[in-house]
């Protein structure tokens, strides 16, 4: 996988923001597996938080390595979300759902004090949309919605989506830990990621989406030899 070095690197500096007796909201994918690695190994030097994982992939994960996890129900303060990101800007806002897992990191990220991204340098950009803003929908009515949504993105300034629902195996729509449908809206360019992200908000049928915006304050880009942490 490309940039193996820069996401650890990256993931390596948000350990830094890690303090004893944190509740801690643990993203998922590749970027966010090497902060759960690096956690695991600081709790088995004696480190004492607990987390929360965002997906099924980050569960397993942490189980295997030995983080102990507490349910999501029996949370009621996060201190600190660490998560990927597939893109984000020069004001922290992301586009996230790549690995289909945009509702919990959102539901995560949201009630967390702090949410740090962490990120090799592929995944900074002018403007979002060049990869394509994943929208959780539920099964009940996909097409219909999928239709709104594209009328939703054209209203924000989005001159061209195009929308695919994701394919899981077998050639079926992928089905999310939340027991939904992913469509993989391709933009471009989303000139009003704010403006998006409020008109796909009130579409019956969308779940979430992608668009993380006024969420993240911290970024961390890691770099060959290090990271550069960013403060929004
Ligand atoms: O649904 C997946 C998440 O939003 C990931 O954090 C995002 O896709 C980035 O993943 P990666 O670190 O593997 O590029």
């Amino acid at each position: 996988m490309a940039f193996e070095r820069e996401k650890e690197n990256a993931a390596t500096a948000a350990i830094e923001f890690v303090e004893d007796g944190m509740t801690l909201g643990l993203g998922t994918g590749s970027t966010a597996k090497f902060f759960v690695e690096a956690l695991a190994d600081e709790i088995a030097d004696g480190l004492v938080v607990r987390g929360v994982p965002t997906s099924e992939e980050t569960r397993r994960l942490a189980e295997s390595l030995g983080v102990p996890l507490v349910p999501v129900e029996q949370v009621d303060r996060i201190h600190l979300t660490v998560d990927g990101a597939d893109e984000v800007d020069d004001q922290a806002q992301l586009i996230k759902g790549g690995g289909a897992a945009l509702l919990r990191e959102k539901i995560i990220a949201n009630a967390s004090d702090l949410m740090i991204v962490i990120a090799d340098p592929s995944k900074q950009v002018e403007v979002l949309g060049s990869f394509p803003l994943p929208v959780e929908v539920t099964p009940f009515g996909f097409t219909i919605t999928a239709k709104k949504v594209y009328d939703a993105l054209k209203t924000s300034g989005v001159s061209r989506p195009r929308i695919d629902v994701r394919r899981g195996s077998g050639d079926k729509p992928l089905v999310t830990d939340g027991g939904n449908y992913i469509l993989d809206c391709a933009c471009s360019v989303i000139p009003d990621p704010a403006y998006a992200a409020e008109l796909l908000s009130v579409i019956p049928g969308v779940v979430e989406h992608g668009l993380f915006i006024g969420l993240a304050r911290t970024v961390i880009i890691g770099s060959d030899d290090g990271a550069s942490i960013f403060e929004y």
